[in-house]
């Protein structure tokens, strides 16, 4: 049998967000650490809905170009089984955090054009994970969670050496054909499943989750 898609939904911001996750069957969740975003947690919230989080789903915490303060109070206070980069940090950067915290690390690498997606091979080699997202529009205050797509065939034929992940406006109506066209085994959420920006809606998260099930023919 084909392993099932792994799904993660980042930006979770409530104790109801968590039960959601669990109950639809997504591996990974994610937490947010950026002030600018309506997904932005303080470290000690964050620890309240970690430790509700169960067992098998991996707690991911997503940071953008962190200095070693945050990221030593973000790790000693969560319990966390990822660290997700979604800034401009350097491959340098991104093995000095693997080394010195000891998690397995996910770099996000904005994409929208080929040359983004060569940009990707200088990561496959030193993160555990790659995430390719959509590189942001030019207007945008976020470098991530913006409910913008790229072009799924820049990357339809791609691999990489390591696991990785497929990110960047997806939703429950778009899902699996992003996957058919991409070949992505994992996908990653966090606009698409939204109510409001910053809060979830249950009902979203379960058609995001059963549309990844459903097979398409590429
Ligand atoms: O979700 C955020 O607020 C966020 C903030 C800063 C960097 C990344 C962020 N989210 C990540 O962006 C992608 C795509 O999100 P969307 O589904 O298009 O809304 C995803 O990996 C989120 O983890």
């Amino acid at each position: 049998m084909t392993p099932a898609i792994r799904v993660k939904i980042c930006g979770l911001t409530r104790p109801e967000d968590v039960a959601a996750v669990a109950e639809a069957g997504a591996a990974y969740c994610g937490f947010v650490f950026f002030p600018r975003s309506p997904r932005n947690l303080s470290v000690a919230a964050a620890r309240d809905l970690a430790v509700e989080v169960p067992v098998g789903i991996a707690k991911v915490a997503l940071v953008v170009n962190a200095d070693d303060a945050l990221l030593d109070e973000i790790t000693g206070t969560v319990p966390l089984d990822m660290l997700q980069l979604h800034g401009a940090e350097s491959p340098e950067r991104v093995s000095e955090i693997r080394a010195r915290y000891g998690l397995p690390v996910m770099k996000a690498v904005g994409v929208a054009d080929a040359e983004d997606v060569a940009a990707l091979d200088d990561y496959a080699t030193v993160a555990d994970q790659i995430l390719v997202d959509a590189k942001p529009p030019k207007s945008a205050t976020l470098p991530g969670g913006n409910g913008v797509s790229f072009d799924w065939r820049l990357i339809s034929n791609r691999r990489w050496p390591v696991p990785w992940m497929l990110a960047g406006g997806l939703t429950p109506e778009n899902v699996a054909e992003a996957i058919a066209l991409t070949g992505a085994k994992q996908v990653d959420v966090s606009s698409g499943v939204e109510a409001a920006p910053g809060i979830k809606d249950a009902q979203m998260i379960r058609d995001f989750v059963a549309a990844t099930r459903v097979p398409m023919m590429r």
